[in-house]
């Protein structure tokens, strides 16, 4: 008779193909059987018969700030958070750690900081900037996801914006090292102008933030950069589409055939700019909340698969730093990593019937892809990681303070009634999250990322 580690049975298994009620045998970290029913022994057993199990998310986007700002998150509280929301791997940025990671001597530091306390498997972000474009090369063979540039201000005085040349070459570089570019799409002059205009005639309410970032500044960056990484045959991803038109440019180039991707954010799909007028700086992020058709329109890009990936951009600081009068000193970032899959269930199939394949290609299927994972993550199939995700999928619950993981339990999310309760989640078969309480020590491996083979 089979020996396994772990047997999960009667669960409702949901994976980019659709849903079907299994048994899952886990053995050395591994997914080593599914079958209707499996017979054999295992050392522990789940009764899995009332929840559904989702392959882990991996979030393509979030900033921890370890090391150097630690206290702003830190990979504990981060990955805690990510645990309890049923993530099991991240993508960390490059900036808000001090140093930012743009070289080799930060990345070590980075990836030591995040090996001795992440609880879940994480990938890294190298930066690409104007002084680094020597470190390219170096970054590329640390295995980083792919190399973050900032086409507009990042609100950060150590990661500086690219010029349009720096992206050029940058773009240039990344193609021959066979990484992809992934861009904060703003045009900087246009955004800079306007809140210069704004802050001189004394106009700093949310109102006026709103007005300097307009969705125009989005679609020319997007086009810029679709441009330059069509000229240099370099594979881009736009971070944090805020727009429907923005999305559908880039659905546009693929589907000329260019190798480019995009993400949103849950905030983009949940919250609107009315929301960030009412709930004020907690709401405040860059591109900004968008109007509510802008928002309809993101919502049939993920239905129709055009916009392929949602990340949250965890992007948290220390509560004084949201406290400013002037809305354009308040730090611009929203926390949300815990809450990445809980939205998408909620308003996402609850609300709206997305198709939880949907929702499983968006934030795990697909992203293993894109970002050339190894084999083994993003998949609930036999020989993958045992990467999972336990959820009530219809349990509903109010979001309180004193379920967030994070450094400074602050989020625009706070009070809203959810529906899809992650009960428990797995990395590679160990229990890191089970019931409201974080379980075991920090284990998480890093990922490197290999050279761009294919496109997808
Ligand atoms: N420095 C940041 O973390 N910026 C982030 N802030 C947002 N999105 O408001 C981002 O991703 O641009
Ligand atoms: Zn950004
Ligand atoms: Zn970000």
């Amino acid at each position: 008779m089979k020996s396994y580690d772990l047997i999960i049975r009667g669960g409702t298994l949901v994976t980019a193909n659709g849903t079907q009620q299994a048994d899952l045998a886990i053995a050395d970290e591994r997914i080593v059987e599914l079958a209707p029913e499996i017979s054999g022994s295992a050392q522990a057993v789940i009764d899995a018969h009332l929840l559904h199990i989702f392959p882990g998310a991996i979030d393509a986007h979030v900033h921890f700030n370890e090391p150097g700002r630690t206290a702003w998150e830190g990979f504990v509280s981060g990955s805690r958070a990510l645990a309890a929301g049923g993530t099991t791997t991240f993508f960390d940025m490059p900036l808000n750690s001090h140093p930012p990671t743009i070289d080799i001597a930060s990345f070590v530091a980075k990836l030591a900081a995040a090996r001795a306390s992440s609880y879940v498997d994480f990938g890294l972000w190298g930066g690409l900037v104007p002084e680094n474009l020597e470190q390219l090369a170096d970054l590329a063979h640390c295995g980083v996801v792919g190399f973050k540039a900032f086409m507009s201000n990042s609100g950060i005085d150590d990661f500086h914006a690219v010029d349009d040349a720096t992206l050029y070459s940058g773009m240039e570089q990344a193609a021959r090292l066979g990484k992809l570019v992934a861009v904060h799409a703003e045009n900087d002059q246009l955004t800079a102008a306007l809140a210069q205009q704004a802050q001189a005639a004394g106009k700093t309410g949310v109102k006026d933030y709103l007005a300097s970032r307009p969705v125009v500044a989005e679609l020319e960056a997007i086009e810029r950069a679709i441009l330059f990484a069509q000229e240099t045959g370099c594979t881009l991803h736009i971070v944090h589409v805020s727009s429907g038109r923005g999305v559908r440019l880039v659905a546009g180039a693929r589907a000329r055939g260019q190798d480019v991707s995009c993400e949103t954010c849950p905030h983009y799909l949940v919250l609107t700019e009315e929301d960030v007028e009412e709930l004020g700086a907690v709401a405040k992020c860059a591109p900004p909340l968008r109007s509510r058709s802008e928002q309809e329109a993101l919502w049939q890009h993920l239905f129709a698969g055009t916009l392929p990936m949602v990340a949250s951009d965890h992007s948290p600081a220390p509560p004084q730093m949201k406290l400013s009068a002037d809305f354009f000193k308040v730090w611009g970032g929203i926390s949300g990593c815990q809450s990445l899959l809980s939205l998408l269930l909620t308003e996402g199939y609850h609300q709206r019937h997305l198709p939880l394949q949907t929702i499983v290609a968006a934030t795990s299927a697909y992203v293993a892809r894109r970002f050339q994972l190894p084999d083994q993550k993003g998949r609930l199939e036999v020989g993958a990681d045992a990467d999972l995700s336990l959820v009530a999928l219809s349990t509903p619950y109010q979001l309180q303070e004193r379920d967030l993981f994070y450094q400074h339990p602050y989020s625009p999310y706070l009070g809203l009634e959810l529906r899809g309760k992650i009960v428990r989640t797995l990395v590679r078969g160990h229990t890191v999250f089970l019931d409201g309480e974080i379980v075991g020590m920090p284990k998480g491996q890093f990922l490197p990322s290999f050279p761009l083979t294919t496109t997808s």
